[in-house]
C-alpha cells in the first residue's frame, strides 16, 4: 500500500513525470533536513564537550581531595580509636570491663566552655611582654601539638605557663589522671579555675600552683606507684608546656641537669617533655656535628636526652604574633648517657669549646687553663683524647667532648694549681702571698656566643 501511496520516484527516470514546483519543493524538503541534522550533530558535539569537561572537572576535584589537601592529614586530626579485639567466648563481666575501658581511651569531653579568645576578652588578659605571653587559640593546632606528647591517658602531667589554658584544655581531653599547671600570672585564674572545676566533672584531678616553675620541686610531686627505674620503660608522667621563651633555655638546662642526676621529676624515672621554644633554639637542641646551628645547647640535650623536633608553628598562629616562629621540642631521657661526666664539668667544657665555633676548637680548650700553660696543656688534652687539633668545635660530637673533658679531669688533677674558674664566672682566686690566705674576688667577663 505504502508503495501505491508513495511510489519511489527516481529523478532521472522519472524526470518528465515530476512537475517543477514538486522537484523545488522536494529540495526545499531536502535542503531543511540537512539544516536539521547539521544542527543535532552541532548539538551533539557541544554535549560531548559538556560531558568532557563535567568529567575533568569531578576527576580534578577527586585528586585535588586526595593529593593536595592530602587525606592523611585528616586522618592524622583524629585519634583512630584501638581496636579491642572481643574473644569470642567472653563473659558478661569482661565485656563490660571492656566497654569501661574503651570509654576511657576515647577523648573526655568537658562542659561546654567558652572559646580562648571570648575568655581573653572577657577577661581582659592583655599579654605581659615581661612574662613572654603569646597564646594559642586554635584548638586543632592545640591538639596537633599535645598529640606529640603521646597517650596521655591515665597519666600525671605539669603544665608549665598555662596562661589563659588553650593547651590545658586540649591535655585534658586526653585523659590525664591528673594535671598540676604552674603560673606564675595570677589573673589567670578565674580560667584556670572553670578548668579545673570541669575537669573535675569528669572525675579528673587539676592543681593549680601560682608560682615560677623555678621554685617548683617536683621530688615528691607525683604518687610513688608511678615511679619507674630508670632502666625501665618511661613511667606515665609528662612534663609540657608552651614555655614563655624569657625562661625556656635557662629552665631546659636546668632540667638537664636534674635528668643527669636523677633528680626532681626524674627521680620517677626517664619522665618525657614536650616543650616549646624559638624555632632557632629548637633547631640548635637537634643540630647534629657539622650542622651551622650546632652549639652548646645541641651537645648539652643530646648528651642526656634524645631531643626530637616535632614541628614549627609559624608565629603567626599566637596573639600577639610573635617576630619567630616557635619549635616543638620532645624530649625523651637516655638509658645510657652519651657522657660519664658529672653535668657541671661537662657544661663548663662543652661552653668553652663554643666560645668560638669558627676557632679550632684546641684555641677554645686553651681557654681552660691560665694563659702560660694553655698551649701545653691544651696539646696534651687533645693527645690523650686522640682527636685532630684542628676539628672545630662544630665538628665534635658529644663523645669527643666527654673524652676532652676525661682528659681535662686527668689534667687538673695532676695539676691542681691551674683548675681556677677562668670563664664565666665570679672566681675566687687564693693569694698565697699573704700570711693569712686571702682570697680575692675577681670578675672575668665572658667572652661567650651564647646558645
Ligand atoms: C607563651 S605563654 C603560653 C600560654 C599558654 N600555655 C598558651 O599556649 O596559650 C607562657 C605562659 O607562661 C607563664 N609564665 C611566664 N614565666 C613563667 C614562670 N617563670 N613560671 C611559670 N609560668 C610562667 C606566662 O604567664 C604565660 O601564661
Amino acid at each position: 500500500m505504502d508503495k501505491e501511496w508513495m511510489p519511489k520516484v527516481d529523478l532521472k527516470k522519472d524526470r518528465a513525470k515530476i512537475k517543477n514546483i514538486h522537484i523545488s519543493l522536494m529540495n526545499e524538503v531536502e535542503k531543511q533536513n540537512s539544516e536539521r541534522v547539521k544542527q543535532l550533530m552541532k548539538l551533539r558535539r557541544s554535549n560531548r564537550i559538556l560531558g568532557s569537561i563535567l568529567g575533568v572537572t569531578v576527576l580534578s576535584i577527586y585528586f585535588y581531595t586526595i593529593y593536595t589537601v592530602k587525606q592523611e592529614k585528616f586522618l592524622d586530626d583524629f585519634n583512630e580509636p584501638e581496636k579491642i579485639i572481643i574473644p569470642p567466648q567472653t563473659n558478661g563481666l569482661i565485656k563490660k570491663g571492656l566497654k569501661v575501658l574503651y570509654k576511657k581511651m576515647l577523648n573526655i569531653r568537658l562542659p561546654p566552655l567558652p572559646t580562648i579568645k571570648d575568655i581573653i576578652k572577657l577577661y581582659k588578659l592583655s599579654a605581659l611582654k615581661h612574662l613572654s605571653q603569646n597564646f594559642l587559640l586554635d584548638e586543632r593546632l592545640i591538639d596537633k601539638i599535645i598529640k606529640k606528647a603521646g597517650n596521655l591517658n591515665g597519666s600525671h602531667v605539669v603544665e608549665v605557663g598555662p596562661g589563659p589554658g588553650g593547651l590545658t584544655r586540649s591535655i585534658i581531653r586526653k585523659g590525664p589522671k591528673k594535671l598540676i599547671v604552674v603560673e606564675k600570672d595570677r589573673r589567670f585564674k578565674p580560667t584556670l579555675d572553670m578548668l579545673a572545676d570541669s575537669f573535675n566533672c569528669v572525675h579528673g584531678e587539676m592543681d593549680i600552683i601560682y608560682d615560677d616553675i623555678r621554685n617548683l620541686n617536683m621530688n615528691n610531686i607525683f604518687p610513688m606507684e608511678e615511679k619507674k627505674e630508670w632502666l625501665d620503660q618511661v613511667p606515665n608522667i609528662h612534663l609540657i608546656g608552651n614555655l614563655p621563651f624569657n625562661v625556656s633555655t635557662i629552665l631546659i638546662i636546668e632540667w638537664l641537669k636534674k635528668i643527669s642526676e636523677h633528680s626532681g621529676a626524674w627521680t620517677y624515672g626517664r619522665v618525657k617533655m614536650l616543650l616549646t621554644f624559638q624555632k632557632e633554639v629548637a633547631e640548635r637542641l637537634v643540630a647534629e656535628p657539622f650542622d651551622k646551628q650546632r652549639c652548646r645547647l645541641s651537645v648539652m640535650a643530646q648528651a642526656w636526652t634524645q631531643p626530637f623536633l616535632c614541628t614549627i608553628i609559624p608565629g603567626k598562629a599566637f596573639l600577639p604574633k610573635p617576630d619567630v616562629d616557635v619549635g616543638v621540642v620532645a624530649f625523651v631521657p637516655l638509658e645510657q648517657p652519651r657522657t660519664k661526666h658529672e653535668f657541671d664539668i661537662f657544661e663548663k667544657v662543652t661552653r668553652h669549646i663554643f666560645n668560638s665555633r669558627q676557632k679550632y676548637s684546641i684555641k677554645c680548650v686553651g681557654k681552660l687553663f691560665p694563659e702560660y700553660c694553655r698551649q701545653e696543656f691544651s696539646n696534651l688534652v687533645y693527645k690523650l683524647s686522640d682527636l685532630d687539633p684542628t676539628l672545630k668545635s662544630t665538628h665534635l660530637t658529644v663523645e669527643d667532648i666527654d673524652k676532652i673533658t676525661t682528659a681535662y679531669k686527668y689534667v687538673i688533677e695532676k695539676h691542681p694549681e691551674i683548675s681556677i674558674n677562668t670563664l664565666n664566672q665570679l672566681s675566687y682566686v687564693l693569694i698565697q702571698n699573704f700570711a693569712k690566705p686571702y682570697y680575692l674576688k675577681i670578675h672575668i667577663l665572658p667572652d661567650i656566643e651564647e646558645c
